[in-house]
Parts: C-alpha cells; structure tokens; sequence
C-alpha cells in the first residue's frame, strides 16, 4: 500500500545479485508507475525507465530536451511503487562531469538501483537511428568516471553504454566498452549490436554484464530471451514495448469509437475496474480506513 516496502539499497543489492546470478535478467520498460506494478505482478527480475518513453509522454522527440528533475521525478514516481530494481535512461548524463555528478546524487535520491550514461554527443539521438555522433574517448571516460566517484551508494549500479557500433563500426564498440569497463562501469550497454554474434564477441570482450536492447522497429533483430541468454547476455529491456502496445490498443480503440460511436465492443479487451483496483491494492486501502475509522480505544 502506498509504495514499495523495499529500501533503494535492498533494490540496488537485489538487482547485483540478479546481475551475478548468471541468469538472464528481464526488464521490461514501465512507461508508468502503475505499469511497474503490473511488471511486478508478472514476475519479472526489474523494470527499465526509458528516456524514449519519458520524451514521448510529454509528447517531444528523443533529442535530449528533457531535463535531469523531469527524469528524476519521473523516475522516482515509477520506483517508488514496486519493490522491483529499476533501470533508469539517464541518456548522456546532462552535461559536463560536475553534471553528470550531480544527475547520480539526483537519480540516487530517486530510489532507482541503476542508471546508465552513454556517450554520444549533444544533443543525442534514439540510439537506433542512423546520424548519431559519439564523443572522444576521454571525454567518454571522464563521465563514467565522474558517475562512479559521485556515487555515495556503492551498490548503486552505473552502466556506460556505448552508441558507438552504429558510428565506427564492431572494433571500436570493443575498444570503447574495455575502456569504459577500465573506468570503472559496473556494466556495458552496447547499442545497436546487429547481430547475435556481436553480442557474443562483447560477452567475451569485457568481464562485466552487459546489456541486450530488444526496442522494436531498430537495429536489432528481436532475439528471445533464450538466444540472449545462450551468449550469454546479462539483462535484456524491452524498453518502448509497453508504450507501443498500449498506444497500438488506443488508437484503434479510437478509430472504432469515432467510426461506431460506442466502446461497447472494446470492453471485453480492456483491464477490468477489478483488476484495476487489484493493482492498486484497494482492498489495504479500505483495511487501513476501516482500523482508523472503527477505533475505539476507550
Ligand atoms: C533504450 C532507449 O535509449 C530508450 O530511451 O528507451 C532507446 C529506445 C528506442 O528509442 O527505441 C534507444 O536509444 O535505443
Ligand atoms: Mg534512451
């Protein structure tokens, strides 16, 4: 009731354990805070919050116009009410080191158990399109190493993720995901890997988790769980998914409404007012009303 009954640090020592366990983490993205009780619900390891998803809601492109309290108070809202790690998109760390510094201290205090950085330049790019650009080497170890020194939870976890195979190509994903790794990224997060077979070369190349995106309509085939983890892929998101799901079922939902005139036929398709109040847990509410409202200490 309320929120989770988890502290951030049990979140963050659960979600290191998850990523040691050898066992394929599965984070889908919660575009929502009730999506993540939903996410919970199913049995999943965790949930990603995603810098795509969070741009949209607010109805902007994915170019690095959001800011660091928008994605702090969003992040906190959809980590609050599970006990589920999540995954926060904290894109390229919302400026110089001193502000990437400071984005650690702000998603810390939001309760997420980890966050990655990535490095491409500003104003950055959904990583799954083509015209991205990527920073220098050191300017890209400078951040993890801003991220790494700011952090005051050792169990919080910094992912560095690297956008550069779409830019450079296979070798240079390598080299940059072994540096970043040297500067101390708890995790690598290669994007736009092509092919199962390039996730198994950076399974191989760097001892740290590394990450798999399944975000559709990108770069990546959509590989399932088991032929992510048989090369041995740590964590996989589906980071969009739900979003693009749920906005599929509401627009057509709305060609029919606008076309009959009624939901009528829609009904047996949506979440029922039942299972609703199931997942906001209604029934503590009323519990917790009943015992305040019928005491009678006298
Ligand atoms: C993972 C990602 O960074 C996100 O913000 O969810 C995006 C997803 C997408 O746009 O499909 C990405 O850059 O891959
Ligand atoms: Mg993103």
């Amino acid at each position: 009731m309320l929120s989770t009954s988890t502290t951030p640090s049990q979140r963050r020592q659960a979600f290191r354990a998850g990523l040691a366990s050898g066992r394929l983490q599965v984070f889908p993205g919660a575009f929502t805070p009730l999506s993540i009780r939903l996410i919970e619900d199913k049995g999943f390891d965790g949930a990603y919050i995603s810098g795509a998803v969070m741009a949209a809601e607010l109805g902007l492109p994915d170019i690095g116009l959001t800011t660091l309290s928008e994605v702090a108070h969003r992040a906190h809202q959809i980590s609050r009410m599970s006990d589920l790690p999540t995954l926060v998109d904290a894109d390229t760390g919302f400026g110089e080191p001193m502000n990437v510094a400071r984005t650690v201290h702000e998603l810390e205090d939001a309760g997420v158990a980890g966050l990655h950085l990535e490095d491409q330049v500003n104003p950055k790019r959904c990583g799954h399109l083509d015209g991205k650009a990527v920073v220098d080497l050191d300017t890209a170890v400078k951040r993890i190493r801003a991220a790494v020194d700011a952090r005051r939870d050792p169990d919080l976890v910094i992912m560095a993720r690297t956008d550069i195979r779409g830019v450079e190509g296979m070798d240079a994903a390598i080299d940059r995901a072994k540096a970043l790794e040297a500067a101390g990224a708890d995790a690598i997060f290669p994007e736009a890997m092509g092919t199962l077979a390039e996730f198994e070369q950076m399974r191989k190349a760097v001892s740290v988790p590394i990450l798999a995106n399944m975000t559709e309509f990108g770069k990546s085939e959509l590989f399932t769980h088991q032929q992510l983890a048989d090369v041995g892929v740590n964590l996989v998101i589906h980071p969009v998914s739900l979003l693009r799901i749920a906005f599929g079922a509401i627009e057509r939902a709305l060609d029919t409404l606008q076309s009959t005139g009624t939901l009528d036929g829609e009904v047996a398709g949506m979440q029922t007012r039942g299972r609703l109040y199931e997942l906001l847990d209604y029934e503590a509410y009323n519990a917790f009303d009943a015992g305040i409202y019928t005491y009678n200490g006298r």
